[in-house]
């Protein structure tokens, strides 16, 4: 495997950083409950930009304490094995516990699906990738106790270009539940970010620049010290024909989704032919051809349009 190492000083670093970093701004989206019920903006939450390209975004009070909880009722609990990935063969890379909770678990009027959609719609929204609703991933919950962490890793490839794979992850949200009294955050290695969430708080960012896989999204999980954390990710991909079927999410339906106003504009086309609409693909199934590689992505935060996603 070509995998690039990880920069272990880089990301100590980070970790040991004494306060968060400071965001670049902070702009205004909807909070995606209208995918619930009569379309009507319930209420606008605050986002903080830490990047724009490729987009980082921590979305303040995304999530309610019952929220948390009736995730954690559906999952029954914690998880407590040790879900201890050790791609590398110098050691482990993460030490939690994790499990998934999938799509077709929840009843269509279940406010946990009404959860995910909202992770769902506003992860659209704030990376401005027109993400298929097949192509995101079941939850994850995952828990950390003292100790556990997660080192330096991409969720995706770290680096190439994203038309060789079709259905290659681009982005990823994660909840956080549960915050550790101390320890525990979040940091970007190579962009000496650390992200100091609040319990509630949802962490969202896309992985594409100028079409490829950027690596500037090398994170990390720093270890617990006092404390518990616990949260809910969800990954997305860029189309979800390549998931394992049982992953393959297939409500809430396209219409249910774009239902929510989209606070970015972006362009289909670019998409189609970044990602290899099957026009574009080989006939092998292989990578997909390079036909149209100047196009742009539609990866800029605009604080303008985050102010109008209520349709009232
Ligand atoms: O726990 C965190 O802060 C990061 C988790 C993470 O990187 C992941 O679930 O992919
Ligand atoms: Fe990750």
């Amino acid at each position: 495997m070509n995998c690039p190492r990880f920069d272990e000083t880089l990301r100590n670093a980070s970790c040991r950083a004494v306060s968060g970093s400071i965001p670049r701004r902070t702009i205004r989206a909807g909070d995606g409950r209208d995918l619930a019920n009569d379309g009507s903006c319930q209420s606008q939450l605050n986002v903080e930009v830490f990047r724009d390209t490729p987009p980082i975004v921590l979305v303040k009070g995304f999530a309610t304490v019952e929220d948390c909880e009736k995730l954690l009722n559906q999952v029954d609990g914690l998880p407590s094995a040790p879900a201890k990935a050790s791609g590398a063969a110098e050691g482990f890379i993460r030490r939690s516990s994790s499990k998934n909770l999938d799509w077709e678990m929840l009843h269509p009027t279940d406010d946990l699906r009404v959860f995910k959609s909202r992770m769902f719609a506003l992860t659209r929204n704030l990376t401005g990738y027109p993400i298929p609703s097949e192509a995101s991933e079941a939850l994850n919950i995952a828990a950390y106790g003292i100790g556990d962490e997660y080192r330096a890793h991409c969720d995706g490839r770290c680096g190439g270009s994203a038309l060789d794979r079709h259905g290659e992850r681009v982005a990823t949200s994660i909840v956080y539940c549960e915050v550790a009294a101390l320890g525990g955050h979040t940091t970007f290695t190579s962009q000496h970010l650390k992200v100091v969430p609040q319990q509630g708080d949802m962490l969202v960012f896309g992985y594409l620049e100028d079409g490829r896989l950027s690596r500037e999204v090398e994170h990390s999980a720093c270890p617990v010290v006092a404390g518990r954390k616990w949260i809910a990710t969800q990954w997305y991909r860029s189309h979800g024909e390549k998931l394992q079927p049982q992953r393959v999410l297939a409500k809430p339906s396209d219409e249910e989704v774009w239902k929510y106003p989209r606070t970015l504009a972006y362009d289909a086309d670019a998409w189609e032919a970044r990602f290899g609409s099957r026009q574009v693909s080989t006939e092998s199934g292989g990578p997909a051809a390079r036909t149209n590689d100047t196009a742009l992505m539609p990866n800029e935060l605009s604080s303008v349009s985050h102010e109008s996603t209520c349709k009232n």
